[in-house]
């Protein structure tokens, strides 16, 4: 198991436990210390994405990769992998003492649509797996990052853009799991002093990970139906706008902003925006690189609901301001990158 490979310790003597009332303090890492990472639900969309590119910037064994699921030979084979279950504080709260952990990105959670399959199960990952996460972070003195999502805004949100302060009244679990997540982040850093930080993320497009069950699944879904038969048939109309991003903006921001000096940040929750497009511009693109290409339309009536509650556009100005953030994929360098990803057409034949 890669965890051997760790230095485990039952009571490790550079831990002390922090008050649960210590002001704005980590005991267990200092700025200067290289830190030792923890990723839960990594085997999502986005974990192994962060965890490669973490591993890049702290080395191999600084990032431990853990999930419910069990990780496919290269992922095990790849990096440090352990079972952890947000659920069971007491596995967390172990993990985290034995490992020597300094900072944790909590990916873990039931996305949009699958959310609303499975209310009760989202509930206890969403929220109940948040205040497991919240605790054992503050005890041990963790920054913790916490992603969020255009999902955290609702019908009565200023849509095109939605700033970072507004109304937030969302229709789905999962974006009220996502504005309790900030509430209670921002609440632990004001009262606790955990060092909490957090990125609301646009849809989130990447080639060599699949979408756990989303709204904007079909952004990702439509490039490998495009290169596999030129066809795709789009669960949402034509004409519905939403934020996205390219997965190595998405990764770069959240180090970004995990690396920040406190004082640059004058908020614990950031809108992050890159493009904004519909199902009809991203089809038009897509047609640039694959004239035979075709979009036809089923609307997913759950899926078109949540899509016309979100924001079209984000305003990240405060982002830019606060800690320099800036996007590097625009609509046509995303179609580009997407279907030019190294292997990008041999791992969609294999995956069909
Ligand atoms: N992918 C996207 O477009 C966006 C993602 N985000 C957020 O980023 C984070 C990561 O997203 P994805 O990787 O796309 O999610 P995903 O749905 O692909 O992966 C979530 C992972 O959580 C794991 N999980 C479920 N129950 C668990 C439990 N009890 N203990 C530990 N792990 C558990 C699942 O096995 C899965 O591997 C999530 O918090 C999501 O809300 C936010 C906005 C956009
Ligand atoms: C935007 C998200 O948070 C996610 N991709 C979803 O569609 O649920």
């Amino acid at each position: 198991c890669h965890t051997s490979i760790l230095p485990v310790r039952v009571l490790s003597t550079s831990i002390q436990q922090t008050p649960a009332d210590a002001a704005f303090h980590s005991t267990s890492f200092t700025e200067a210390d290289q830190p030792r990472i923890l990723i839960t639900g990594g085997l999502g969309q986005l974990g192994v994405g962060l965890a490669n590119f973490l591993r890049k910037r702290f080395g191999k064994d600084s990032v431990i990769l853990s999930d419910i699921r069990k990780p496919p030979d290269h992922i095990f084979h790849n990096g440090p992998f352990i079972y952890s279950d947000i659920l069971d504080s007491k596995n967390l709260r172990e993990t985290v003492v034995n490992n020597r952990i300094s900072w944790l990105f909590h990916y873990s959670a039931l996305l949009s649509a699958v959310g609303e399959a499975d209310v009760s199960l989202a509930k206890a990952v969403n929220i109940t797996g948040l205040h497991n996460v919240l605790d054992v972070a503050t005890e041990h003195g963790l920054r913790l990052f916490v992603p969020s999502t255009i999902g955290a805004f609702g019908p009565t949100s200023p849509r095109n853009p939605a700033p970072d302060l507004c109304v937030q009244r969302p229709r789905t679990i999962y974006g009220v799991s996502k504005v309790h997540a900030e509430l209670m982040g921002e609440y632990y850093y004001h009262r606790y002093g955990l060092d909490f930080r957090c990125l609301r993320y646009p849809g989130i497009i990447s080639a060599d990970s699949q979408p756990g069950g989303g709204t904007t699944d079909y952004a990702v879904q439509i490039f490998h139906h495009a290169v596999k038969s030129g066809r795709f048939e789009c669960n949402l109309k034509p004409s519905t706008r939403l934020p996205m991003m390219y997965i190595e903006d998405c990764l770069r921001a959240t180090l970004e902003v995990m690396e920040a000096p406190t004082k640059s940040l004058s908020m614990r929750t950031y809108n992050i925006n890159a493009m904004s497009f519909t199902p009809e511009e991203l089809a038009q693109e897509i047609h640039k690189h694959i004239p035979e290409f075709q979009i036809t339309y089923n609307v997913d009536s759950v899926r078109q609901a949540i899509a016309d509650s979100w924001p079209m556009n984000f305003d990240d100005s405060n982002a830019r301001k606060d800690w320099g953030w800036k996007h590097d994929f625009d609509l046509p360098n995303l179609v580009t990158t997407m279907l030019n990803f190294p292997g990008f057409h041999t791992r969609v034949a294999r995956a069909n």
